[in-house]
């Protein structure tokens, strides 16, 4: 797939953006025996639904880099065919873990020393501009910034004598687009992978202070057979 050169990028003084969709896994929660990056979604697949929101010409990105399991390139070359996807993007083969296809994408942007980069799961399809822009605004500023949002359920946590209450008021739920100065980024994925490591904030937390924004409830991941059928009834009813 041939990298890209042609997404609108205006010459101004910002710094270049660049996005990481990472779409490596096999997802085994959802069971679909496919990944479930390729599910259709009001007929389309979720990682194309997904692509078309990062090429809004309005968010002006220089690069995106989509980042596949290596038993699935043929598929998307396959699926770009069947489903006429012109949207320039940089293909990048994963690693076993969601932190492996990341410093996997990362290497892909290896000739940019600077410039902002979103990491985003390919199966966030309903992720809308308006989240997107407001990472890279917030990481423009603090050097990383990420989506979230307040949890709407009480949550507990559990010990050896039962569970107690937490103040929800002071949890966030983490979404993505996760976006960082990429040098920071880089620097963070050249530290040994740990089991803590579940998304990119994790990862940068030990270099940089992460400033979160207001994410989206319909930002959601599509990751068992129900988010499949509530992001189906988000397109459709808005
Ligand atoms: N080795 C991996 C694992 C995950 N991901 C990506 O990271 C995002 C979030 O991961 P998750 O929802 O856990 O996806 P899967 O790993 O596919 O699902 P499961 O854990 O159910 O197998 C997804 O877009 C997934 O494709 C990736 O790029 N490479
Ligand atoms: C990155 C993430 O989507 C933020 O909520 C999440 O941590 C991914 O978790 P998963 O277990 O890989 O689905």
């Amino acid at each position: 797939m041939p990298v890209s050169s042609s997404l609108p990028h205006s010459i101004t003084s910002s710094p270049p953006r660049f996005a990481i969709l990472v779409a490596g896994g096999s997802g085994t929660r959802m069971g679909a025996g496919q990944p479930k990056q390729f599910l259709l979604l009001r007929g389309e697949p979720v990682l194309l639904h997904t692509l078309r929101r990062f090429a809004d010409p309005a968010l002006q990105l220089a690069e995106i880099v989509l980042v596949l399991p290596a038993d699935q390139l043929e598929t998307w070359q396959y699926l770009c065919r069947a489903y006429a996807i012109d949207i320039p993007h940089t293909l990048v083969t994963g690693g076993a873990t969601r932190w492996a296809s990341v410093k996997a994408g990362l290497q892909a942007l290896q000739p940019h020393p600077q410039g902002l980069v979103a990491v985003h799961d390919g199966v966030r399809p309903l992720v809308s501009p308006a989240v997107i822009e407001r990472t890279y605004a917030a990481a423009a500023t603090h050097a990383a910034a990420a989506a979230a949002v307040l949890p709407k359920d009480s949550v507990r946590t559990l010990s050896q004598h039962g569970s107690s209450s937490l103040n929800r008021q002071r949890l966030r739920l983490m979404q993505t687009p996760q976006t960082f100065e990429i040098d920071l980024l880089r620097r963070a994925y050249t530290m040994p992978e740990l089991p803590t490591f579940t998304d990119d904030a994790t990862v940068v937390d030990d270099l940089c202070r992460v400033q979160l924004v207001e994410g989206d409830y319909r930002n959601l991941k599509i990751t068992t057979p129900e988010d499949l059928l509530l992001a189906e009834a988000l397109l459709v009813n808005g």
